[in-house]
């Protein structure tokens, strides 16, 4: 019989290891992330918030590649991502890692679909309009699927943008204020998705500044001057707003 032991980075969607990134030359360098260690555990849903200039989103930004750490490690499951090339690393972002951003970013020339579609093209793969279309149900817009995005309310853009990200079923969605820029109704729909997302296994990683966001995660980080100052789990809202508040002062 042979016993398979899962390695223990398997129980690690994301880590951060000692990581700092700077902006910016002699008097004027701010350290925007700084000695940040962390682990983003897989099929869990973390918030991360903090005062504004604290590098929630530069430490979004290094956790999904898209900005390089000036030292330390960083590792997406096994993969040290560090130390990936840049072909490496745009290959990496296209499969293993979805991004949604507060204004959206959908292609307006684009319908719904085509949108969706994207991804998977740029992976070379050829996408089935079947399968664009499921996905575009799951959230709700199996009718606005030939619709394009000026077309369609804010909350349909995000859900468009979000089964965008979702489409190469990467191991890690990273949202920065993916609810920033949203009303509450159509914030509460994306964050809805979001958490029937997480309770399926998909591991996110979201900055927000809204603590009934964060309150949706299971658990919040938080950040100051570019340091990890405390981490809560089960918090409500209003925790998570006294304790945003405690940070500012
Ligand atoms: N490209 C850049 N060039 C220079 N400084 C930068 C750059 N990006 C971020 N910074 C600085 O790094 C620090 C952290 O910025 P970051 O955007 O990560 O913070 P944040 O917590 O996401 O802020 P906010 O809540 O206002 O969006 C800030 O002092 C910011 O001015």
């Amino acid at each position: 019989m042979t016993t398979t032991i899962a390695p223990r980075a398997a129980a690690t969607a994301v880590a951060l290891h000692g990581v700092s990134r700077s902006y910016g030359r002699g008097s004027t360098a701010v350290r925007a992330v700084d000695q940040v260690d962390v682990e983003f555990r897989r099929g869990t849903w973390t918030a991360v918030m903090g005062p504004s200039g604290s590098g929630k989103s530069t430490l979004l930004h290094l956790a999904a590649g898209l900005e390089r750490a000036d030292s330390g490690r960083v590792l997406l499951g096994d993969t040290d991502i560090t130390a990936a090339r840049d072909e490496e690393l745009t290959a990496l972002r296209r499969t293993r890692i979805g991004f949604v951003f507060q204004s959206f970013n959908l292609i307006g020339s684009l319908t719904a679909e085509q949108n969706v579609a994207l991804p998977l093209r740029l992976a070379r793969r050829r996408p089935g309009r079947s399968e664009v279309r499921a996905a575009l149900a799951d959230v709700g817009l199996a009718d606005r699927a030939r619709h394009r995005p000026r077309e369609l309310s804010g909350g349909q853009q995000q859900r468009v943008a979000i089964t965008r990200a979702m489409v190469t079923r990467p191991e890690v969605l990273f949202a920065d204020e993916p609810t920033g820029a949203l009303d509450s109704t159509s914030a509460r729909t994306v964050l809805d998705l979001l958490r029937a997302m997480a309770d399926n296994g998909q591991s996110i990683v979201m900055v927000t500044h809204d603590p009934a966001a964060a309150a949706r995660a299971d658990g919040v980080l938080f950040l100051r001057d570019g340091r990890l100052v405390d981490h809560v789990t089960g918090a409500s809202a209003r925790e998570v707003a006294d304790r945003l508040v405690d940070l500012e002062h």
